[in-house]
């Protein structure tokens, strides 16, 4: 690991870097490209307040249908507990291939650092030297469609780590689908509504590791956004960093263990016309910790069109807040500048008169 940090200085080769090779490398400046402008760097308000108030809702719970509506038009984010998903295995694979493999193993699982989304292991979010760069390194896997599902590009150590994946992408799915049931039918629509117009679900698990950082309060493990898909569903380890924007304000969501943090994403305030907001969020990198979560993304094919469902704006009373859209090109608008706030959406609101 040694040899590949003394290779790292050179201008070039620095794009290739993996955040955390510059973290080992004890670096006690940052390279330019991670520091983020004064208006967007970590707030003291938001490392220091007091636990979170983002919604616990138990899915155990009678009212628990109603508290996600509620979660859902404050917050557009919840936490869920009970919710029969186990947790541990993940987490300790993905653990294990950020902290315990040589990085020339890791290396052979390198994604393109151009292009967006593509599977494997890398560090840049937005391949646009423009937007500054996240303190992240991650591990995409296309997970769903099995027709995308191409196991030879994930790890093989531990043994069972592509068993464990594909047992977590069942249960995620299911999950996910149960929540979207609960979330349609509380838009008064068919409870099967979302699942339906998203078709066949293309769902990415992606492991974030957020390395230890010497000037933690200069960058954001990742730059606030709102998640493209339908829904997104997160899981933590216990080291702090999770904000979500409300009201204004950055407000750090404290982690819960064994929690599932479910955050809406943008294809959803479009079908429910904005009567629900997708979260912005984004992650702080700390001092001395580590920090790492799981990211499992609900997306349409990009094919889908999605546009406001029709029972909502089928009303004198309610005109639709969206121009539809195509999710691929959603997405390739979304990666092309960066997320910046909520640019994609916002450029397809309808503003009436
Ligand atoms: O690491 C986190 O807490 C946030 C991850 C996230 O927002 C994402 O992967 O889209
Ligand atoms: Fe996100």
């Amino acid at each position: 690991m040694a040899a590949a940090i003394a290779a790292v200085t050179p201008e070039k080769e620095e794009e290739l870097v993996r955040v955390q090779v510059l973290a080992e490398s004890k670096i006690s400046k940052l390279p330019e490209r991670y520091i983020q402008p004064p208006s967007t760097r970590p707030t003291p308000s938001s490392t220091s307040r007091s636990p979170s108030s983002i919604p616990v809702v138990d899915l155990c719970d009678p009212q628990s249908d109603w508290q996600i509506d509620q979660a859902c038009l404050q917050w557009g984010a919840f936490r869920i507990i009970n919710h029969g998903v186990s947790v541990d295995d993940i987490k300790n694979i993905a653990l294990g291939f950020f902290r315990d493999t040589p990085l020339e193993v890791k290396m052979r699982y390198k994604c393109p650092d151009v292009g967006f989304a593509s599977e494997g292991y890398g560090s840049l979010m937005v391949a646009n030297s423009e937007v500054v760069s996240d303190w992240r390194d991650y591990f995409d896997h296309h997970t769903l469609p099995m027709s995308r599902r191409k196991v030879e590009n994930w790890p093989e150590f531990p043994s069972n780590y592509r068993k464990i994946m594909a047992e977590y992408s069942e249960n995620m799915k299911k999950l996910a689908q149960r929540l979207l049931s609960i979330i349609s039918k509380n838009l008064g629509l068919k409870s099967s509504y979302i699942e339906e117009v998203i078709g066949d679900v293309h769902q990415n698990i992606v492991f974030n590791y957020y390395p230890p950082c010497p000037q933690p309060d200069l960058v954001l493990g990742l730059q606030a956004h709102s998640d493209m898909g339908a829904v997104s569903l997160l899981v933590e380890n216990d080291v702090c960093g999770l904000e979500f924007l409300k009201d204004g304000e950055w407000v750090l969501a404290h982690p819960l263990p064994d929690a599932i943090t479910v955050i809406l994403a943008d294809q959803t305030e479009i079908l429910s016309n904005g009567r629900y907001k997708s979260a912005i969020h984004r992650a702080l990198v700390n001092a001395k910790l580590s920090r790492l979560s799981i990211a499992t993304f609900y997306d349409p094919p990009k094919s889908t069109t999605i546009a406001p469902a029709f029972e909502l704006i089928n009303s004198p009373n309610s005109h639709p807040q969206y121009r539809g859209v195509t999710y691929g090109d959603f997405v390739s608008n979304w990666y092309g500048d960066g997320p910046d706030g909520k640019r994609t959406l916002d450029a397809l609101r309808i503003f009436s008169k």
